[in-house]
């Protein structure tokens, strides 16, 4: 399928996934957010791809949801098109995982796609924000929700009420960013980090995935039920067989996703 809004490349089981309106430092308009999807569901049903990023340009990771698509629209509007539920849902629905390269603006609905995705890795120029607050609205994709449980109370607070960028380097001690590139390398650290992930055994990385995201949802007593259900069921696969043989007999082990 032809977009116009993103760039996405295949290449050695990754899909590289391109926010492409530098016009409007990728604002999310409904355009751009339905080919992300769409190009999202297409890279977690293509057998040739194992892992997802999804980055922007050196100034925008993206700049919030479309302020000019917005502005026009009414309670009705947006409660009747439930605006934003389908992108969550769509989003979250994605079992391979996928890394946010963020590099410059990631703010409002940026910021929130950013903690959709699996882990962010920023490049030393990335600036985090929730400054809907400035538009007399308050955040809609999980700025008030997910960034609490990054950053804890206090700071999803401060962010959230003031509207402050917080850059890469407050991002990382905060813990909503796993790690901060110098900018040149944003592309090729988060590359090279989905590749690593590509390389292990799917079933087995879709799993983690799940696994971690249940942390969010779960108490906790709850959610190590869960870990340790897939945990036992992981021992009836051949790749739980194959990662221990190959670490006894010390070579590499040759995953086949079974
Ligand atoms: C998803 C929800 C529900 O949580 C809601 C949201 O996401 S609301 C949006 C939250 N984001 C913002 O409020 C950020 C808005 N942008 C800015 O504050 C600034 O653009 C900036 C600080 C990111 C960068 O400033 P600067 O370098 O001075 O560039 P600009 O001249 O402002 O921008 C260039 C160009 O891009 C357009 N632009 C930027 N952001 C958006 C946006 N979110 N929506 C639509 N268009 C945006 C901006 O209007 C400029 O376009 P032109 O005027 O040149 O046509």
């Amino acid at each position: 399928m032809a977009f116009e809004t993103i760039i996405v490349e295949i290449e050695d089981h990754v899909a590289l996934i391109k926010l492409n309106r530098p016009d409007a430092l990728n604002a999310l308009n409904t355009q751009l957010l339905g080919e992300l999807c769409t190009a999202l569901e297409d890279a977690d049903s293509n057998d040739k791809v194992r892992c997802i990023v999804i980055t922007g340009s050196d100034k925008a990771f993206a700049a919030g949801a479309d302020i000019k698509e917005m502005s026009e629209m009414s309670f009705v509007d947006v409660y009747n098109i439930n605006l934003f539920a389908d992108a969550n849902d769509r989003v979250t629905a994605i079992r391979k995982p996928i890394i946010a390269a963020v590099a410059g603006y990631a703010l409002g609905g940026g910021c929130e796609l950013a903690m959709l995705c699996d882990f962010i890795i920023a490049a030393d120029t990335a600036k985090f924000g929730q400054p809907e607050i400035n538009l007399g609205v308050i955040a809609g994709l999980g700025g008030s929700q997910r960034l609490t449980r990054f950053v804890g109370k206090s700071k999803s607070m401060d962010m959230n009420l003031t509207g402050r960028f917080m850059d890469a380097d407050e991002a990382e001690r905060a813990g909503l960013v796993s790690r901060v590139v110098p900018a040149k390398k944003l592309i090729e650290e988060a590359v090279s980090a989905a590749q690593k992930i590509a390389e292990k055994s799917q079933l087995t990385a879709m799993a983690a995935k799940e696994a971690v995201n249940r942390s969010y949802e779960l108490p906790l007593s709850e959610g190590m039920l869960f870990e340790r259900r897939v945990f036992h069921s992981m021992f009836a696969t051949e790749d739980q067989k194959e990662g221990m043989a190959a670490f006894l007999e010390k070579r590499t082990a040759q995953f086949r996703d079974k």
